[in-house]
């Protein structure tokens, strides 16, 4: 939907801290998959997460009928979109006053959602330029561009005041960095009393080591997938305390079931479906209180 190349945001890019950082702002910046911008095109919210919640078989309808694949994309999206209202349903009490951080915010669909539900600032980080410019085009085209601003950003190192932010989030995002350099910095900008939140794919430390599977979605995406005891640990070690978790696993594998019947398909359906079947993998919902 959106095209434009430039932005006064992300003007001036940053050297990637890493050479590890350096590949994966190479790998969101080529990144360009139907799966994704198909999804996006059904009403402009472009995401980079997974969904959650039963299918709408009724709304599917018949897979003989020439709209069904139709019907299946936006089925798709809407279970997406889905996954991330529950995530802002754990941010606590927002206003329109507060600043919100997306932590590796792809192309901003969840940062739309935010302002829209909050009326609020909503501040996203990426290492991709070409995600930050089309997060930015997008809030320019929705007339909201003094709300929603991405910018190019390592997340373990931002520009954020300390204590200046209510609350945060990393939608499927914390596979790529140390989760105690990570929540370290979340520490830093949160208000004290303000609210992390992560949804998250983790191996599960009682099958106990990664599977096969695991390290599958870790080639396949150039991540590394933490262990869910990592998560609590490195939270308690950066005053984060955890006030909810929610094993979204049973509600995120209708919505893999239904890709895997898609022309969208990618190929890495079988290791999610696999890992989270033997219970290898496990896809979580975990939010903190900052104290
Ligand atoms: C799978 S996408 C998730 C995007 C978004 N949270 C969503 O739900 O649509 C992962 C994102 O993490 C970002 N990312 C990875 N490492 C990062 C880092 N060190 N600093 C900032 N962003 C990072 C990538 O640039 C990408 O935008
Ligand atoms: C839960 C885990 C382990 C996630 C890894 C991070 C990731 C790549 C998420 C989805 O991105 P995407 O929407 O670009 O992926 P796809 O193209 O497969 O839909
Ligand atoms: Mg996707």
């Amino acid at each position: 939907m959106t095209t434009e190349s430039t932005s006064t945001v992300t003007a001036k890019i940053p050297a990637p801290a890493t050479p590890y950082q350096g590949d994966i702002a190479r790998y969101w910046n080529n990144e360009a998959r139907p799966v994704n911008l198909r999804l996006g095109d059904v009403d402009g919210l472009y995401h980079h997460h997974y969904g959650i919640g039963a299918v709408d078989h009724a709304a599917l309808g018949d897979p003989a009928d020439s709209e069904y694949e139709k019907k299946l994309i936006a089925e798709l999206h809407r279970l997406e979109s889905a996954q991330a209202e529950f995530l802002m349903d754990h941010l606590g009490p927002i206003g329109s006053d507060d600043t919100l951080v997306d932590a590796g915010c792809g192309r901003g669909g969840s940062m739309v959602m935010a302002h829209r539900r909050f009326g609020c600032k909503v501040e996203g980080v990426t290492l991709s330029a070409s995600q930050a410019d089309f997060g930015n085009a997008r809030a320019r085209e929705l007339r909201i561009e003094d709300h929603v601003r991405s910018r190019v950003c390592n997340m373990l190192d931002t520009p954020f005041d300390k204590g200046s932010i209510a609350a945060s989030w990393n939608n499927e995002s914390t596979m790529y960095v140390d989760l105690h350099d990570l929540f370290a910095e979340h520490s830093r900008f949160l208000e004290v009393g303000g609210r992390y939140v992560t949804i998250t794919g983790c191996w599960n430390p009682r099958y106990g080591q990664p599977s096969k599977w695991v390290s599958q979605i870790n080639a396949h995406f150039e991540c590394n997938i933490h262990s869910r005891r990592e998560y609590l640990r490195a939270m308690a070690d950066n005053r984060l305390v955890p006030h909810t978790i929610v094993d979204l696993t049973p509600d995120t594998l209708p919505y893999w079931e239904l890709r895997a019947t898609s022309s969208l398909v990618t190929g890495i359906e079988k290791a999610f479906i696999e890992s989270y079947r033997d219970g290898s993998f496990q896809y979580v919902l975990i939010a903190a209180d900052r104290v």
